[in-house]
């Protein structure tokens, strides 16, 4: 067990946990956990829990799922890298990987859902493309606590859990993700619904950030490069942060990490925003939004209202780490996925195929060098060994609506519900 504060980045307050989401002095700006420990020890604790000294938790809750890192052989010798680590994010026993619901997000859907019940009562609202719907399912299928999903309907068939799911209330709307977070911000302000909080929330950074504690805990020292896929970029600011305890923590050297994030072409706004050097998204970083998405190769990584300008966001990190940003194409992608597949003998997410792909171009072109020490973060996989292994329940969705739907008829189903648990 450990302690924790909270912090504002901007006006560095320190205050009491109740489930905070922003600062209560009202400024805007990432509040980060700041942790009694200062030198992380791991704990006999489930899954992801080990490393709760850096979890805003105080105690756990039963899981397997945990980051796990190893070097590379086949990739590396592929591409010609000494020094090459992967964390592998998602469902692969042989290495030890057990995320069932196959990717990082069931890292932060855990101890999210251990600080809900820890700090706060009421019921959670999550959106999602599909992975982290799919991750809080699989908690909420797990341990029975209550939470409402609303992803977009080309998502609906990724919603199954390793357990029947009865306590949850799926919601699918026609349209993109940005559809699916718009209803779920409505559906944030009935009575006894709070928002998860996505970047917001540190429990959901500091559960992705334990990608950064197993890499640089199995490498011995913090990496020279973190390469990511990123849709908010929360993975980043995660690692980042991560790198900040580690560095602190004393044993693992002081040079902080350099991140090298991905987007998927042709949507890739913070792309776009950072080569430019702004701290803002503008439209025209995300022209014909709505054909750019439908043209991707990964469809989690196309979020419009990312986490980039806000104080401790994505740009601030990119500043911080001396980052870089680059856009990937879907034929790239694809290529990176077969690679990597061949390579290490497990399916990366498409996400990760991004990854993967932005790494190979990163050497072609001599940004990372090849005796660099470099932590790759495949944040996905192993889809085809679960389908075969785990016992699968396909939620079905309670409520199938679109942007023309009445709120009023979503509302009274939601309610409904949610009696239930009053
Ligand atoms: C497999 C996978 N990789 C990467 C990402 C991007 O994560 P983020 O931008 O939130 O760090 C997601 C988001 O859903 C994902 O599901």
């Amino acid at each position: 067990m450990t302690g924790y504060t909270l912090t504002c980045p901007v006006c560095n307050k320190e205050f009491h946990d109740s489930y905070t989401l922003t600062c209560p002095g009202g400024c805007q700006g990432l509040i980060r956990a700041q942790y009694t420990t200062r030198q992380i020890t791991l704990h006999d604790a489930p899954g992801v829990f080990k490393y709760m000294d850096w979890l805003p938790v105080i105690s756990s809750l039963p899981t397997r799922a945990e980051p796990v890192c190893f070097k590379s052989e086949g990739l590396a010798r592929a591409l010609g890298l000494s020094d090459l680590w992967i964390v592998f994010s998602g469902y692969w026993p042989e290495v030890g990987a057990f995320a069932v619901s196959g990717s990082f997000k069931e890292f932060e859907a855990f101890p999210t859902m251990q600080r809900i019940s820890e700090r706060t009562k009421g019921i959670i609202q999550v959106s999602s493309a599909g992975n982290t719907g799919r991750a809080f399912a699989e908690v909420s299928a797990q341990i029975g606590q209550p939470v409402i999903i609303v992803v977009p309907e080309s998502a609906r068939d990724r919603i199954f859990t390793t357990l029947p799911a009865h306590d949850i209330l799926l919601i699918t709307i026609s349209g993109d993700y940005t559809d699916a977070i718009s209803l779920g911000n409505r559906i944030c302000t009935l009575p006894g619904v709070f928002p998860e909080g996505g970047a917001k929330n540190v429990a959901r950074r500091d559960g992705m950030g334990t990608v950064m504690l197993a890499g640089t805990l199995a490498m011995g020292t913090l990496p020279d490069w973190y390469l990511q896929a990123v849709g908010s970029g929360t993975g980043g600011i995660a690692a980042y942060e991560a790198s900040l305890r580690l560095i602190a923590d004393g044993r693992f050297g002081t040079k902080m990490p350099r991140l090298l994030l991905f987007q998927n072409e042709p949507f890739i706004p913070m792309v776009r925003a950072w080569h430019e050097g702004r701290r803002e998204i503008r439209d025209e970083d995300m022209p014909d939004a709505e054909h750019a998405i439908s043209q991707v190769y990964s469809d989690v990584l196309t979020n419009r209202t990312p986490p980039y300008g806000i104080a401790g966001g994505v740009f601030d990190t990119l500043i911080a780490t001396n980052g870089l940003m680059a856009g990937v194409s879907s034929e790239d992608a694809q290529e990176g996925g077969n690679l990597f597949s061949s390579c290490e003998g497990i399916d990366p997410d498409p996400a990760a195929a991004v990854c993967v792909a932005g790494l190979i171009e990163a050497v072609r072109s001599g940004v990372i060098m090849p005796d660099e020490k470099i932590l790759i973060n495949i944040t996905g996989g192993g889809y085809a060994r679960g389908a075969k292994d785990l016992p699968r329940f396909v939620k079905e969705p309670d409520i199938i609506v679109s942007k023309e739907t009445p709120f009023e008829k979503i509302s009274a189903v939601v309610q409904e519900w949610m009696r239930y648990y009053a």
